[in-house]
C-alpha cells in the first residue's frame, strides 16, 4: 500500500511551490510545501497513514496526534488505516491555544495518562510547532515517543528534536525533491 514513488510525485505535483515565503518561525523561503494539498487528496493520504504505520510497526504506540491543523488528516487517516487492519490506536489533536469554553483543553482526544504516543506532523522546518504539541503532551502526563513527519525541510528540526531527547523519522526530506538545504534546486 505504501507507494513511495507515487507520493513523492504527488507531493512534487500539488504541494511544492516555489515563489518568496513567510514561515511559521518568521523564517523567509524561496520554497513551500503546502502539505494540505496532499493530506486532503484520495490517492495520497492512505499511502501517507501506510508510510507512517510502517515506521511505528516495531513498536506502536497507544497514540498518534500533533500540533493542529496539519497533523490532523494524517493523524485521522493513521487510526482508520491501524483500524482497518485491526490495530488497537487512538488519535489525539493538539490546539495551539486551549479552548476558551466546555473542557479548556489543549490536548483533545481519548487519551489516558501515562500512554505513549508518536508525535505527527506534516513538515517540519525549526520543529518548533511539534515541540510545542510535545510540551502539551507531557503536561497531560502522555509518554512521547518519537516524531514523524511527511517532509524534513533540513532547517533544524531533527536537531532540535534530537536536542529535547526525540527522534525524527520522516518520508520524505527536500533533498528527495532536488532541492539544497538553502533552497536552491
Ligand atoms: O517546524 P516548524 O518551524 O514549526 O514549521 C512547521 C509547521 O508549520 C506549519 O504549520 P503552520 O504554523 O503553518 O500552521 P497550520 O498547520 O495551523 O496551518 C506546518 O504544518 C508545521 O506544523
Ligand atoms: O515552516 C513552515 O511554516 C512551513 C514550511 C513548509 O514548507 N510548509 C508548511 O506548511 N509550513
Amino acid at each position: 500500500m505504501y507507494d513511495r514513488e507515487k507520493l513523492k510525485e504527488l507531493i512534487r505535483q500539488h504541494a511544492l511551490k516555489f515563489g518568496e515565503f513567510t514561515l511559521a518561525s518568521g523564517k523567509k523561503a524561496s520554497y513551500y510545501l503546502d502539505c494540505r494539498q496532499v493530506t486532503l487528496r484520495a490517492e495520497a493520504l492512505p499511502t501517507i497513514a501506510a508510510g507512517m504505520l510502517q515506521l511505528m510497526k516495531q513498536n506502536p504506540p497507544e497514540l498518534v496526534g500533533g500540533m493542529v491543523i496539519g497533523a490532523d488528516p494524517i493523524t485521522a487517516a493513521i487510526v482508520t488505516l491501524a483500524g482497518l487492519q485491526d490495530k488497537p490506536l487512538r488519535g489525539i489533536m493538539v490546539r495551539k491555544e486551549p479552548k476558551g469554553h466546555g473542557t479548556k483543553k489543549f490536548v483533545e482526544g481519548p487519551y489516558n495518562e501515562g500512554e505513549r504516543i508518536v508525535i505527527v506532523e506534516d513538515v517540519v522546518t525549526t520543529g518548533g510547532s511539534s515541540l510545542k504539541a510535545i510540551e502539551y503532551c507531557e503536561a497531560v502526563g502522555l509518554k512521547v515517543e518519537r516524531v514523524l513527519a511527511i517532509v524534513d525541510r533540513l532547517e533544524g528540526g531533527k536537531e532540535a528534536f534530537a536536542e529535547k531527547g526525540y527522534k525524527l523519522d520522516t518520508l520524505f526530506t527536500v533533498e528527495d525533491f532536488g532541492i539544497n538545504v538553502d533552497g536552491g534546486q
